[in-house]
């Protein structure tokens, strides 16, 4: 039998007195785009932290591709692609070095050019990372986020600092990616996207997932229009407030 592509059960992440993530259960299928919206500090990259192994759990068990992310470290994350936020280029590698460093460490045979005109920067392939703009830094991580044609794409808000065919390039790919057979999570605060890709959504707000399911499904559960957007939807479960301080449990 296929494993999910996540499975999560009780994750839970705290910062001292603040919890980041509390008792988060969810399961994204093979073959899925998950949107994982919420606002800012709603605990998105502290999910995608755990699920990628950059920082432990205090409490729950986590799956992903049917591996354990904390234990089959590299396994796991020769079949994932990560979108990391605030991803830091090395700045004196040139863009086709950056893709060389993963497609090394993966052992693929992935072509840097290929990749790169991928994402529309196949000119910038010798230009120094410290060159490039936010958008151009964006499109550099989305190809390194490609090599080796992964099962599970994790993008960690991949529309950040993008212009608008930036935006299309992420539908692209997130479209092709899906086509090929990968699997695709994403966190996300742009909510005019969301409805256009993701096959469900789950909506996490001050650590806790407070609503799952097709957008159909929660208009219908929170008793919305159908013209209702997911933005209506959004602000429907979340209040605006940024958690800056410490949120205890
Ligand atoms: N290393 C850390 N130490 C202490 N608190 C942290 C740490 N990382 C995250 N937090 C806190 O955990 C909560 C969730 O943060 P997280 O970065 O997961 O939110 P997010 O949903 O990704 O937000 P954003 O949309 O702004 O990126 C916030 O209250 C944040 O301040």
């Amino acid at each position: 039998m296929t494993p999910p592509a996540i499975q999560t059960d009780g994750l839970t992440k705290r910062y001292g007195s603040t919890v980041a993530l509390n008792d988060l259960s969810v399961t994204v299928d093979q073959g899925e785009v998950y949107g994982f919206l919420g606002p800012n500090g709603a605990g998105k990259s502290t999910t995608i932290n755990l699920l990628m192994n950059y920082t432990k759990p205090t409490d729950g068990t986590a799956q992903v591709l049917g591996y354990d992310p904390w234990n089959d470290v590299v396994a796991c994350h020769q079949r994932v692609g990560i979108l990391p936020d605030r991803f830091d280029t090395y700045s004196d590698l040139s863009a086709r070095r950056h893709l060389r460093l993963v497609i090394d460490t993966k052992k693929t045979n992935d072509d840097p050019k290929t990749l790169l005109e991928r994402v529309g920067l196949s000119d910038a392939i010798n230009q120094s990372a410290d060159e490039f703009s936010q958008g151009m830094e964006q499109r550099l991580a989305l190809a390194m986020s490609l090599v080796g044609q992964p099962d599970l794409l994790i993008l960690d808000e991949p529309f950040t600092g993008l212009d608008p065919h930036g935006v299309a390039l992420i539908r692209d790919i997130i479209e092709s990616e899906t086509e090929r057979g990968a699997t695709v999570f994403f966190s996300s605060h742009v909510l005019g996207q969301v409805g256009l890709v993701c096959d469900r959504v789950g909506i996490l707000h001050q650590g806790q997932l407070v609503e799952e399911g097709t957008l159909a499904d929660l208009r219908d559960r929170l008793d919305l229009t159908a013209n209702a957007t997911v933005e209506d939807i959004f602000v429907e479960l979340t209040d605006d407030s940024i958690r800056t301080g410490e949120v205890t449990r």
